[in-house]
């Protein structure tokens, strides 16, 4: 059973008469213990295939199964429940509660999953390079760092599914290095990773990349 599965996925976007096929006919699979990179120009249909896939929109044709449990066409309540079971996240909207410090977003991430565990706050901002900003205050970060922080709570409670919107955006090559080597922890402990990325070294690491073109997958 794959951890996660999209089959035919169509998402249109109408401003006034004007119709955007974001994706169109996309299928992909994540294994349990893989990477998978989703690369393509801007615009080609990556954050949209994302938000489809954690339930966070919903596409308008095809669907996608969480392991193999129907994540799409299902209430807000259920879609978030199995969001929160399943997925870690980090999208472009982020994920990051402005009045709350780097260390109070993470410690909140995993009260809310329900697993609390104070030692493990500080290792995971020294695994995405953020420990000297625990402090910060999300206004106070840069973009890279705002990247960062937000892949921290993602990752706060080990998640089954991370799913990644340029989490190495913006990010020095030795931060890079790091965020791989956090990437390729979670393959060797058995848990999936998707990431959008415009980066090739990032690519490269994956065990496999699906290229998107104007809202297909270039190389299925
Ligand atoms: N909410 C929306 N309303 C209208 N059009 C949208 C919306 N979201 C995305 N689009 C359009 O859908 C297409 C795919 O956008 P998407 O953001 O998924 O691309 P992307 O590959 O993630 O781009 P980038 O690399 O720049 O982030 C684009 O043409 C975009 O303008």
């Amino acid at each position: 059973m794959h951890a996660l599965d999209a089959y035919e996925l169509y998402r249109f976007f109408h401003i006034g008469d004007d119709e955007t096929a974001a994706l169109r006919g996309v299928s992909l699979q994540v294994c349990a213990g893989e990477i998978v990179a989703v690369t393509g120009p801007s615009g080609s249909g990556k954050s949209t295939l994302l938000a489809c896939l954690t339930g966070l929109d919903e596409p308008d044709g095809g669907h996608v199964e969480v392991a193999g449990v129907r994540l799409t066409r299902r209430s807000q309540a259920n879609r978030a429940r199995l969001r929160r079971a399943n997925f870690g996240i980090l999208l472009q909207s982020g994920n990051l509660f402005p009045h709350l410090t780097v260390e109070q977003n993470v410690r909140l991430q995993m009260q809310l999953a329900g697993k609390p565990d104070e030692k493990r706050i500080a290792p995971l901002l020294d695994s995405v390079g953020l420990v000297a900003r625990a402090r910060a205050l999300p206004t106070e970060l840069s973009g890279g760092e705002t990247a960062r922080a937000g892949l921290a709570v993602a990752l706060a409670c080990d998640p089954p599914i991370l799913v990644a919107d340029e989490p190495t955006a913006e990010v020095d090559r030795d931060t890079e290095l790091r965020l791989i080597a956090q990437f390729e922890a979670r393959r060797a402990a058995g848990l999936a990773t998707l990431l959008a990325t415009h980066s090739k070294a990032l690519a490269q690491r994956a065990d496999r990349i699906v290229r998107l073109k104007d809202g297909r997958v270039e190389n299925g």
